[in-house]
């Protein structure tokens, strides 16, 4: 077992606030990954769940039993760090087995877990080494190894692929998504990378600034970020956020800024409100030909592109739509070049809108996602909502 609950952790540093009142449940054999950018607190969250500092408050609970105060050696989570952190002067057998040495295993059993760890790493052929003979790729499995030799109720991993080359960081995350189906271990995993965050995590925990800023699956994090910060963090290039507003004309819906122009849906029944449009960059197409803006017509953003970079099989463009820089990206050639005048539009319900002032997400229907019977029914009462919050996420209380 290795159910990991936080209560309301927190941990000051004078005046700085590292980890802000989080609160997580996170069930066992879940891969539960603490992103954000640096200095967000995921590295303090971490050292706090292994025992390595002590909170200024709030809980650790581990299977529901409290470790706030135990020893990390107590605590039957084994950590492995960005620097892999192995005995230099060991041979990658001595490393893997040291936990269970310094626990007085005794000898044959050593051997024989130390051959299985080994064989599930494919570190068999080089046992007798030192970690100086090593690629950084291999004594990073070693630092695996290690760990999981103690068959702990759950890994606690601080970037452990940072120090990788990108080819590398590619297999090797492949190779920790086998290892956690094989093992079916809880693992808490901290890193600023979003490529590794959506590709391993069962669910991601973002955090800013101390504070955990949205909890969800890597594709709710992703399809329907709770706030423009998390727009912001995802996606490369990330979602194209434009300051709008959202106003209703002639019985229309309008997201409307200087040359954007998107109808949501017939009615009069919302309230003028200062918004962030958010788009991302491959929901951004070019419009073959310009369309009426008017009643039910495509989304419309009209640029002038600035630049276009070779991405291998895509090409991103930088367009200046208004006074704002818009990225969309496409399949190679995008035959544009800089300084030509374009038009973009994007499917309605590739919209996503933010409260300009909280940054938090504006939930809303779009007309085509209703069943048909309750779009015929559209002049009668409003075809859609727009109110603030969204359903797949959590936020810690502030
Ligand atoms: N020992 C310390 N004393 C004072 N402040 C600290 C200490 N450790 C961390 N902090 C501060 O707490 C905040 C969170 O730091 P933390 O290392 O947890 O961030 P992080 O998200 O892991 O960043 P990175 O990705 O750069 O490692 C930062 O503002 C940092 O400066």
């Amino acid at each position: 077992m290795g159910r990991i609950e936080l209560d309301g952790l927190t941990k000051r540093y004078g005046d700085v606030v590292a980890v802000d009142g989080v609160s997580l449940d996170i069930a066992d054999g879940e891969f539960l990954v603490l992103l954000g950018p640096s200095g967000c607190g995921k590295s303090t969250l971490l050292r706090l769940v292994a025992g390595l500092i002590t909170p200024s408050g709030g809980r650790v609970l581990l299977d529901g039993r409290d470790i706030t105060h135990a020893p990390p050696a107590r605590r039957d989570l084994a950590m492995v760090f960005q620097s892999y952190a192995l005995y230099p002067h060991l041979t990658v057998a001595r490393n893997i087995g040291f936990p269970l040495r310094a626990a007085r295993t005794p000898r044959a059993e050593v051997r024989r877990r130390v051959e299985e760890v080994a064989a599930l790493l494919e570190l068999g052929p080089l046992l007798d080494r030192r970690p100086r003979e090593l690629s950084g790729g291999q004594r990073q499995r070693v630092a695996v190894g290690r760990a999981i030799i103690r068959d702990p109720r759950a890994f606690l991993m601080d970037e452990p692929l940072s120090n990788l080359d990108a080819k590398l960081r590619q297999a090797t995350r492949a190779q920790f998504r086998m290892l956690h189906e094989t093992l079916g271990s809880t693992v808490l995993y901290v890193t600023h990378d979003q490529v590794e965050a959506l590709s391993l995590a069962t669910r991601i925990a973002m955090l800013d600034d101390g504070r955990l800023e949205q909890l969800g699956t890597p594709t709710e994090v992703y399809d329907t970020p709770a706030s423009v910060f998390v727009a912001g963090f995802l996606g490369s290039p990330p979602m194209n956020l434009l300051p709008a507003r959202v106003e209703c004309h002639d019985g229309r819906v309008r997201v409307l800024a200087d040359d954007v122009e998107v109808d949501l849906w017939p009615g009069e029944d919302v309230e003028a409100r200062d918004v962030i449009l958010g788009i991302r960059p491959e929901h951004l197409h070019l419009m073959a030909a310009e369309g009426p803006a008017g009643p039910g017509g495509m989304p419309r953003l009209r640029g002038v592109v600035r630049a276009v970079e070779n991405l291998g099989a895509e090409e991103s463009a930088q367009c200046a739509v208004g006074g704002a820089l818009v990225h969309f990206r496409g399949a190679r050639p995008l035959g544009l070049a800089a300084g030509q005048p374009v038009a973009l539009t994007t499917a309605r319900d590739h919209i996503h809108l933010f409260d300009r002032h909280s940054g938090r997400r504006l939930a809303w229907r779009p007309l085509a996602d209703r069943p048909l019977a309750d779009r015929q029914s559209a002049d009668h009462e409003p075809a859609a909502a727009l109110h603030d919050g969204v359903t797949t996420h959590q936020r810690s209380s502030t």
